[in-house]
């Protein structure tokens, strides 16, 4: 593979919105190859960057440089990596838009839905919402800005583990081939695999989806309960992805890979996982708000229960998962009442996607 940028002949920096534990962990595997840009909305943060070469007192690579300015990181770079939670995705977005052009290219690592509603509307007062009015972070960046070449990376990730430089995969989905050339040449290494897809609303959905699932997984092991269940909760989950996957907009095929099941199965099992955790201590008797206010980082799967929930009042899809998780975050259900409901749910087929 050529090992020069598709997008200009000379290498330009790589941008990275967003230093959280995954733009930060993503940022420092692209300084191995080129340089890096990052945009942090704290000033604070690009001062600790640029002045001492740490990021929250770790050091990382030199040529890893930080920026507040937007229209900066646009001018500088032709390839921007959008490493923002989904709950600020749309702001940010809009705040790049007029200094994008149709030239730039983005590949985003969020694993959450943005919401797209009548003004005045949120999401408490949606019972049912269609699918149009759901967006995934490709179309966000679609509808916000004139960037054309859209792509996600999706995939078992743990920061933490990238961070400690073990070995992982990723997948890059676009319907752009050049895109997933670029991201595979950016951040392959001997450490770290990259698959190309060109599905890229499933690969998105996939990342989306397990996260329901990894908070139900913590919610057993909280239990107490064993291997078996878990087996059971990850094999069922999996039916469940592909079926609102599909019904969403994905392909069957995306969520039976590594960012389907790859990544359901691992955070599914980490410690790591903050969806995981939210599960695990609200099955320790901890309530859903407490979980939260004491978390630093975002479980994107909250929020994903509550619109995919209200998405399937719209259809005529059953998602008995989905369903008995919101009844346990949002309406005060007890998990082990939840639990006697899915062991008495009339599942028979066990494969009935193929
Ligand atoms: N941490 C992980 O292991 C992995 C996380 N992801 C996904 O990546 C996304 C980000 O996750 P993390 O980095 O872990 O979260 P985080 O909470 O550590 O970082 C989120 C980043 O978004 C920025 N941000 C949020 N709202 C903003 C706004 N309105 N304006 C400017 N910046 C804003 C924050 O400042 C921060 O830099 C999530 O969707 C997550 O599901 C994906 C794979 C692995
Ligand atoms: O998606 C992840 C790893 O692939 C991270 O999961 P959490 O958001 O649950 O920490």
């Amino acid at each position: 593979m050529d090992s020069k940028s598709f997008l200009d002949k000379e290498e330009k920096p790589i941008g990275v919105v967003g230093v959280g534990s995954f733009g930060a962990a993503i940022a420092i595997m692209l300084a191995e190859k080129v340089d890096v840009l990052v945009y942090a909305r704290k000033p604070e943060i690009v001062e600790e960057i640029n002045s001492k070469n740490t990021l929250s007192g770790k050091a990382i690579p030199e040529n890893i440089r930080a920026t507040t300015e937007p229209e900066e990181l646009c001018k500088q770079c032709d390839l921007l990596f959008f490493m923002i939670s989904s709950s600020g995705f749309q702001e940010v977005t809009r705040s790049f838009a007029p200094y994008l052009f149709p030239y730039h290219v983005i590949i985003h690592g969020t694993k959450g839905l943005c919401l797209n509603l009548p003004e005045g509307k949120n999401l408490d007062q949606m019972k049912r919402m269609k699918r149009s009015q759901i967006l995934t972070m490709s179309e966000v960046i679609t509808e916000e800005t004139v960037v054309v070449r859209v792509g996600c990376l999706a995939g078992p990730n743990i920061s933490k583990e990238l961070r400690q430089g073990q070995p992982a995969a990723t997948v890059v989905a676009s319907k752009y081939n050049e895109v997933i050339l670029e991201g595979q040449r950016l951040l392959r290494s001997d450490k770290f695999q990259v698959y190309g897809n060109s599905d890229m609303i499933g690969v998105e959905l996939s990342g989306v989806l397990k996260n329901i699932i990894a908070i139900a997984a913590g919610a057993l092991a909280g239990l107490g309960l064993g291997e078996n269940a878990k087996g059971l909760l990850i094999s069922r989950g999996m039916v469940e992805m592909i079926h609102l996957g599909n019904e969403l907009g994905g392909s069957i095929k995306s969520v039976m890979g590594l960012a389907g099941i790859g990544d359901l199965v691992t955070t599914c099992n980490s410690v790591h996982s903050r969806n995981y955790t939210v599960g695990y201590r609200l099955a320790k008797g901890e309530n859903l708000q407490e979980i939260i206010e004491d978390m630093e980082e975002v479980a994107e799967g909250i929020n994903t229960v509550r619109i995919i929930r209200a998405f399937l009042e719209s259809t005529d899809l059953r998602a008995p998962i989905t369903e008995n998780l919101y009844k346990v975050l949002f309406e005060g259900v007890p998990i082990s009442d939840a639990l006697q409901f899915l062991m008495k749910y009339p599942f028979s087929v066990d494969v009935d996607f193929v």
